[in-house]
């Protein structure tokens, strides 16, 4: 039995754009899906995923209904909603040239589903890292995260950039341009996240986008300017070429702010997203903004005070509020 843990992450700057080829940097948060696999001895899967649930239905995989979800929901909706896991079994599986390998796979998660927590490549790097470990095989971060990446970006239809299962598997502060991908040092940033307890869909919210960017050129402008707010936000946080800065959190707010409006201005804003950001900013927050996909989901804000966290949980809308430490780490491997 193998055993990986992944973190998820908040988006600091450059969700979106980033998929177009703007640079982006994402920050891992100490906030984990574990995945346990065991191999058996046919070429069964069978997945027990507690954590899922779809508008309302908890599907639950047990070995008592052979290993069918023992759920009457469309069978496209059990596909969608293990389409990360299937694909993260066949990219084990091609890595380690077992392609009749079968599992017994355990998926525990405290990452929000579908909220810009980054749960997708949470589970699909864990669940990665903990198959070809179980057949043998071990990758090196960087190959998880290609692995990582090429399953995301086949259930997402090609919609993915490699943003989020790189931060994943590296862990820390990340920066991500096309297939040019790094850590970055970063200063300990005081993120905070309010959690509307709903959810978007990634593949329609990028495809919004594009389908956006492609009618208007000003909105092809907008995804550019994301860009361009990335690169400054990058040499504020370059504990180099920043020496001597003034207030770095400060800056690093406004441009979240800055951030956070032209993801609003491409539609991938809420109404209880905008209210959390703006609860954020009268509590004192430096800059908050919608993180991940959007569309419903989680904010992320920056605050070293109490402040924004209290103001949070009184916000109409908010389900959840809680402060997210960096993970240095990225997969972990438990046993
Ligand atoms: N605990 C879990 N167990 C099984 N599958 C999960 C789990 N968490 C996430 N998933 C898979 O990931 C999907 C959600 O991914 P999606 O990309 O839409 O959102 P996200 O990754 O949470 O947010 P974002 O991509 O905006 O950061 C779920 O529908 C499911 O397929
Ligand atoms: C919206 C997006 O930029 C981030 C989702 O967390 C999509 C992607 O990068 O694949
Ligand atoms: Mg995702």
């Amino acid at each position: 039995m193998t055993v990986s843990s992944a973190p998820g992450k908040v988006y600091l700057f450059g969700e979106h754009a980033v998929v177009y080829g703007e640079p982006a940097v994402p920050c891992a948060i100490e906030r984990r899906a574990t995945v346990t696999v065991e191999i058996r001895d046919d070429d069964h899967v069978r997945v027990e995923a507690s954590d899922l649930s779809l508008d309302g239905f908890t599907v639950e995989y047990a070995g008592s209904t052979g290993g069918r979800p023992d759920v009457d929901v469309p069978a496209p909706l059990v596909e969608a909603a293990m389409g990360y896991i299937d694909a993260a079994v066949e990219q084990a599986r091609d890595a380690a040239g077992a392609p009749d390998a079968g599992f017994d796979i355990t998926v525990e998660s405290s990452i929000p589903l579908g909220a810009g927590l980054g749960s997708s490549a949470a589970v699909t790097v864990a669940g990665i890292d903990a198959a070809t470990r179980e057949l043998g095989r071990k990758l090196s971060p960087r190959e998880l995260a290609d692995r990582a990446y090429r399953a995301e970006a086949a259930v997402q239809e090609g919609q993915a950039s490699r943003a989020d299962t790189f931060c994943s598997a590296v862990g820390g502060a990340v920066r991500v341009e096309g297939d040019d991908c790094r850590d970055i040092e970063a200063p300990n940033l005081p993120f905070v996240v309010g959690f509307d307890g709903g959810a978007g869909d990634t593949g329609e919210l990028v495809a919004g986008v594009r389908a956006l960017k492609e009618e208007y050129d000003f909105a092809a402008d907008t995804v550019a300017t994301i860009g361009d707010l990335v690169r400054t936000g990058e040499r504020i946080l370059d504990p180099v070429a920043d020496a001597g800065a003034g207030d770095r959190l400060a800056e690093l707010g406004r441009l979240m702010n800055f951030n956070h409006g032209l993801l609003e201005s491409l539609g991938v804003s809420s109404r209880s997203l905008d209210s959390m950001v703006w609860a954020a900013r009268e509590a004192g927050a430096h800059g908050a903004k919608l993180t991940g996909a959007g569309g419903g989901g989680c904010i992320v804000a920056l605050d070293p005070t109490p402040e924004t966290l209290t103001a949070l949980q009184f916000t109409p809308g908010c389900e959840e509020a809680f402060r997210a430490e960096l993970a240095t780490d990225g997969v972990r491997r438990v046993e």
